[in-house]
């Protein structure tokens, strides 16, 4: 049975109204237009800025917030605050690993395609700072006229999780297609990290391990196997990509410098290891 993660969406955006389209079972190869399918967009091209890293005061792509002790809107406490989003082609898993790291769940029911926008706030404790992400993700479902309102909100991003689907050759085949649009509208210093989702479904799988690491090694990105079903490397990929910007935002000359690509490969678990 295809399970069901609850989106979230804005009520009454301007652009998008809320709501979710019901799926039926994906068909391999079928999914939601990809990066590679969709035209130019309308809006005007987003600047580029020239900032390196985001430092506290960097604009416009630094920390939401910074300081401490500061109060997030949903009352939770932090010391900085990052605009995470995720991408990938429809039903690759993004809802659902949302939730998994936000609620802990993955509950069983229809798959119900996001359409608008899904969010979730989550504040981490790395070494002793309080990191809040800002977790969203987009689906214009085929509506082209709001494809540049998704493209302004690549350039707000800190970070970008870009997920396929170890069971959908076509949502791997299509990940060069999401680099090449991250590539034209997120900021040149954007974190990112390859993801393939679903590893727990083992006799449907048809991309292997080694395809996802040859084209994370290709493109220079930190690359993990995860599962939003069972669990394994949720926590770990938003816990580096947190560890990750928190550093950058908040340089300690003392502190040794952290390597996202190093710490995934370190910390990352095969998905042999981790079956429920
Ligand atoms: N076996 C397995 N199924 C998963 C996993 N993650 C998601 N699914 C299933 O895949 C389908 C799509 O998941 P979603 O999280 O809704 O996908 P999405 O990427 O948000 O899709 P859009 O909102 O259309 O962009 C659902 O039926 C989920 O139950 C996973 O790790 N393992
Ligand atoms: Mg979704």
């Amino acid at each position: 049975m295809r399970a069901l993660c609850p989106s979230t969406h804005i009520s009454g955006h301007p652009l998008l109204p809320a709501m979710s389209r019901k799926k039926t079972p994906k068909s391999k190869g079928a999914s939601t237009p990809a990066a590679s399918t969709l035209p130019a967009a309308n809006g005007p091209r987003p600047a580029r800025s020239g900032t390196a890293r985001p430092g506290p005061d960097a604009q416009p792509n630094g920390p939401l917030q910074s300081g401490r002790p500061s109060l997030g809107g949903g009352g939770d406490f932090y010391d900085v605050a990052f605009k995470v989003m995720l991408v990938g082609d429809s039903g690759v898993g993004k809802t659902c690993l949302l939730v998994r790291f936000k609620d802990g769940a993955f509950l069983a029911g229809t798959f119900i395609s996001t359409v608008g926008i899904d969010f979730r706030n989550k504040v981490l404790d790395v070494d002793g700072v309080k990191v809040k992400l800002q977790l969203q993700m987009w689906d214009t479902a085929g509506q082209e006229r709001f494809r540049s309102v998704t493209h302004a909100y690549y350039r707000d991003a800190h970070a970008l999780l870009l997920l396929y689907d170890v069971t959908n050759k076509a949502s791997f085949d299509n990940i060069q297609a999401w680099l090449a649009e991250i590539h034209e509208y997120a900021q040149h210093d954007v974190a990112l990290m390859l993801l393939g989702n679903k590893v727990d479904s083992a006799h449907e799988r048809v991309v292997k391990r080694e395809d996802g690491e040859k084209l994370a090694k290709e493109y220079g990105l930190p690359f993990m196997e995860t599962s939003a079903k069972t669990g394994l490397n949720v926590d770990l990929a938003f816990t580096a990509i947190a560890k990750e910007l928190k550093q950058r935002s908040m340089k300690t000359p003392s502190e040794p410098r952290f390597r996202l690509h190093d710490y995934v490969k370190r910390e990352g678990q095969g998905a042999s290891c981790c079956r429920p």
